[in-house]
């Protein structure tokens, strides 16, 4: 099986080429590759596939030829994955499968349209976040509130006083199941100043990673909430890098950088 490694701001994913949907990748093959120890090691896997060969979203997916088919490294589905969907884009362009500039990527959250800047960094319009309301979490015993936030995919984001470099995120942060029926990934966050906010996340399927897109969307959705304010430009820091959120009226559109850093084959089976 042919794989790519790729990653955006250290949200790590492996991306397996599979045109015409041919892949039977059961949750527990998916798991494997995506340990540490035993397998590639990454946050999460990308899948490869035309649109068409995809029934359940062939009828949506408006222009976009490919279809992100995105894993959690426990071999778990989600709607969208932002640094994932940048990811994606640039092996799209390096393999030549689509022509640099802007166009569609299919999502089971929707059709996002991306754009390849001359910068190198890639920007992906995320689509409208959406405010659901509060909740609650609990790490190392602390209790914060937040703002139940939906990119796609469901979130928990909290402003803390306390430093995020401090917390231990080694372990599931609790929330509730009443809110979250599905899981939530759970962001707790530092606001500095009205443009800038220091982030960790534990990711619902994942665990604590150095980086998520959806995620600091959201945190930049409940930082900006802390002024009242709902549309803006925020850079979001990460343990590994930086993103640049753009909140508009309508939708949110992430931007930050992506690579492909290897190729090879796998020879892991079930
Ligand atoms: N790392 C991603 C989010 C991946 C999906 C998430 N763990 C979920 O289960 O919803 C990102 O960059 O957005």
């Amino acid at each position: 099986m042919r794989f790519l490694k790729g990653h955006g701001t250290e949200n790590d994913f492996v991306i397996l080429p599979d045109p015409d949907g041919e892949l039977d990748l059961p949750t527990s093959l998916i798991a494997k590759i995506c340990d540490r120890r035993a397998g590639l090691g990454a946050d999460g896997l990308l899948r490869v596939v035309r649109t068409k060969q995809v029934p359940e979203v062939a009828d949506q997916a408006g222009d976009a030829e490919w279809f992100m088919d995105y894993r959690n490294s426990d071999g778990g589905m989600a709607e969208m994955c932002g640094n994932g969907s940048r990811v994606f884009a640039r092996y799209l362009v390096e393999a030549g499968l689509v022509a640099s500039g802007e166009f569609a990527v299919a999502t089971r959250g929707g059709t996002r349209k991306v754009k390849i800047e001359d910068t190198g960094e890639i920007t992906v319009d995320m689509g409208p976040a959406v405010v659901r309301g509060e909740s609650v979490t609990s790490v190392g015993g602390q209790e914060y509130q937040g703002l139940h936030i939906d990119v796609g995919n469901p979130h928990l984001a909290c402003a803390i006083g306390d430093p995020v470099t401090q917390l231990d995120l080694a372990h599931q942060p609790s929330f509730d199941p009443g809110v979250f029926p599905s899981g939530v990934n759970i962001e707790l966050f530092n606001a500095v100043g009205t443009s800038r906010a220091v982030m960790r996340v534990f990711e619902r399927g994942s665990g604590e990673t150095r980086s998520c897109g959806t995620g600091a969307v959201a945190t930049a959705v409940a930082a900006a909430a802390l002024s009242g304010d709902t549309t803006g430009t925020w850079t979001v820091e990460v343990p590994g890098g930086s993103l640049t959120v753009i909140l508009d009226h309508d939708t949110s559109y992430l931007r930050g950088p992506a690579v492909i850093i290897a190729a090879g084959d796998l020879m892991l089976a079930e």
